[in-house]
């Protein structure tokens, strides 16, 4: 294959090799590796023989997500990766119709988890969500420090890059009141995904120090949440109506082969955590994360999105492997494809904050848009993209790429008296 051209800046330069799914037009599904602003077509590549001799079932990229691959472990997705790159280089026969512009491809969400977790792991966030859920107490509840504090979330509404987000109805507080409607509190989080590759028997946890052998790799997340159906119910289960609704996955899932030279420490830990989360390996990530908004007035006026919030995942307080060790103490299993979020990434200083409720200090700063109106919450019609990459240095940083998605009018039935027959 001719070398393909990766522009300056690109977020897919050869040192990344995301995979994803997606499909250019003819519905069917299946993987791709991006690099600049092309896509290869991994099946493609199976057939023309470029990952012969590899420990590689049949098919495995002509599934509709990455699943049945990331179950192949870590040698081969090493060994895979290596091939891609010398086809890429041209030192591998493959052809140049595997290759389509990115443009061209319609993605889905990359895997198909069994289990999605959402955690509460950056410091900054739970200790502003605390104080504006629960003024009366600490802010940050007393186990937060000793364990990676999570709930499980709905694979079911787990969505693709772009799909539309209807406003959930539920019940929340009016005045005081119980009323059933449409979320006027409706928010976004900033996190980041960290996926499954090889899973564990129930019964079986996975050691801190193996959390390498069964991670693959990370995306952007947005776990769309409305404040006010939160507020109302989740005492004292936790989230549930108020976050299942719709959860964006970004559609490239960038490995942590390529996310080496982006390690980092993460803080240090008071009190030191538990022998079962502690680890000497740097799993913190170098990471730089962005919330933009546009309105619906805003594009139809050829107005740029507003960037409302820049920030770091660096000091994140628990990382991927403390949550992987923590999700299997106990015996649970995982499976080839789970996702697990971070929880939103907040920092501490104004404008670095993952969420509305925060940028917007629970509804009482709103921020002026180019179109004239303010945000606090989001409006129908407002466009939420988050972007990411890791490493500081423009030559050599990787891109997350994005995940948008458009918030729509509630559905009329469910709160309208005599809708829904
Ligand atoms: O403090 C609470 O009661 C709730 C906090 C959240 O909304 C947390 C959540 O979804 C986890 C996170 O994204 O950090
Ligand atoms: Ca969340
Ligand atoms: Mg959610």
């Amino acid at each position: 294959m001719e070398a393909v051209p990766v522009p300056d800046g690109s977020p897919f330069p050869v040192t990344n090799l995301p995979f994803g799914v997606g499909h250019p037009g003819d519905n069917r599904r299946r993987a791709w590796v991006a690099i600049g602003d092309h896509a290869i077509d991994l099946d493609g590549m199976h057939h023309a023989g470029v990952f012969d001799g590899l420990d590689l079932e049949p098919g495995v990229f002509a599934d509709p997500n990455l699943n049945r691959y990331l179950a192949a472990g870590p040698d081969t997705w090493r060994a895979v990766r290596a091939r891609v790159r010398e086809a890429i280089d041209g030192r591998l026969p493959t052809d140049r119709e595997h290759v389509v512009a990115r443009s061209e491809l319609t993605m889905g969400v990359p895997v198909a988890p069994t289990d999605y977790v959402d955690f509460y792991s950056s410091i900054h966030h739970a200790t502003n969500l605390g104080r504006m859920f629960r003024p009366d107490g600490d802010a940050l509840m007393p186990h937060w420090r000793r364990v990676p504090i999570g709930y499980h979330g709905r694979t079911g509404t787990l969505v693709a890059d772009g799909t539309p987000i209807r406003r959930p109805v539920g019940y929340r507080l009016i005045d005081g009141e119980p009323v059933v409607g449409p979320s006027t509190r409706l928010d976004i989080e900033l996190e980041v995904g960290t996926v499954v590759g090889v899973g564990n028997e129930i019964g079986a946890p996975i050691p801190i120090g193996a959390a390498a052998d069964h991670l693959y790799g990370i995306c952007l997340v947005n776990d769309w949440s409305a404040r006010d159906i939160q507020a109302y119910e989740y005492q004292p289960l936790g989230p549930f109506l108020g976050k299942s609704f719709a959860t964006s996955v970004s559609p490239w899932l960038v490995s942590f082969e390529a996310l080496e030279p982006f390690r980092v420490v993460p803080p240090e830990q008071e009190p030191p955590p538990a022998e079962y989360l502690s680890t000497d390996a740097p799993w913190g990530l170098d990471l730089h994360l962005e919330v933009w908004l546009d309105s619906a007035a805003m594009r139809a006026a050829g107005q740029s999105p507003v960037r409302f919030s820049s920030t770091g995942f660096a000091d994140m307080y628990w990382t991927p492997a403390q949550q992987l060790a923590h999700l299997t103490v106990n015996g649970a299993s995982t499976e080839p494809g789970d996702l697990f979020a971070s929880g939103t990434v907040s920092g501490p200083t104004p404008g670095t904050e993952g969420s509305f409720i925060e940028l917007s200090a629970n509804g009482d700063r709103p921020i002026a848009l180019p179109d004239g109106t303010e945000r606090t919450f989001l409006l129908d019609g407002d466009r939420v993209e988050l972007r990411g990459w890791a490493g500081a240095d423009p030559a050599t940083r990787i891109g997350l790429g994005t995940v948008a998605g458009t918030i729509i009018e509630p559905h009329p039935a469910p709160h309208q008296p005599h809708g829904g027959q």
